[in-house]
């Protein structure tokens, strides 16, 4: 079954047509709605398999990126997302949309109406450097089974941020992180073999490898479902192998690696 994309954008967003053009590409139907439209007709959620929230910067990132935004999901469109979460549906955030699932309490440690009232609480806050930036990094996949991730490792994709470090109260929560399987992607080293190992709470890259001071290098998280992912790289942005900064002398062509994640996503519902 082609499955039908739900791109919901808010004032400020800019990055939802090339996301709805990676899914349609990958072979699902992609509307892209305003917000507003959405809370007039919540159960319109209901019409579709994949919910999306772009990046961007909704609402101007005014008292922090996402968080704005994020109280929609709370409250009118509280329900339809519960019914996306019972079902076998699938939620994704890039960047903003990142910013706006986990503030949302959508993932782990954003409190929240869905968050778990009483767990460390987790944001995603200015980088180290104080600058937006914007380079190219590589990535480690920590759960490839993710309906999203399947099949995939290590993958490059651009990011383009202010405000894409992981911060938490208590770096112990990382072990139920862990365990529950939220670490969903990690920055990794741009040169050599991957390094052995899970995450670990006192060892981050060095940026650039790390560009924000992530906590424990992570790039992306999961519900323990591996059905909702946000990550703050852009995979929309790498759907082309000519989008690559070194495209010519990798010898890329075709699909850029990007894709994979829309291609599951679409696969997910066969
Ligand atoms: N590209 C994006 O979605 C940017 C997200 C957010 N506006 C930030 O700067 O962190």
């Amino acid at each position: 079954m082609s499955p039908r994309v739900l791109i919901v954008r808010a004032p400020g967003t800019n990055c939802d047509e090339e996301t709805a053009r990676a899914f349609e590409t990958a072979g699902a139907t992609a509307d892209r709605l305003h917000l507003f439209r959405v809370l007039e007709e919540p159960d319109l959620l209901d019409r579709y398999q994949i919910f999306c929230v772009p990046g961007g910067f909704s609402y101007g990132d005014d008292i922090g990126s996402g968080v704005i935004f994020s109280r929609h999901l709370n409250g009118p469109l509280g329900e339809g997302l519960g019914r996306f979460l019972n079902a076998d549906k699938l939620i994704l955030g890039i960047c903003n949309g990142f910013q706006v699932l986990l503030k949302s309490g959508l993932l782990p440690g954003g409190g929240g109406t869905w968050g778990r009232q009483n767990e460390p609480a987790a944001t995603l806050t200015w980088n180290e450097s104080g600058r937006y930036d914007c380079r190219w990094v590589r990535l480690r996949v920590d759960r490839p089974d993710h309906a999203f991730l399947r099949g995939m490792t290590d993958v490059e994709m651009p990011i383009a941020h202010a405000e894409g470090r992981i911060a938490v109260s208590d770096p112990a929560v990382l072990d139920e992180w862990v365990k529950n399987g939220h670490v969903a992607l990690r920055y990794a080293p741009r040169k050599g073999e991957l390094p052995p190992g899970g995450p670990t709470a006192d060892v981050t890259l060095a940026a650039p490898d790390n560009p924000n001071g992530s906590f424990a290098d992570i790039a992306g998280l999961s519900d323990a479902s591996g059905k909702v992912l946000g990550l703050m790289p852009h995979p929309e942005r790498f759907q082309y192998a000519h989008q690559h900064p070194r495209w010519t002398r990798l010898g890329l062509s075709g699909e850029g690696a990007g894709m994979k994640l829309f291609r599951n996503a679409v696969e997910w519902f066969d």
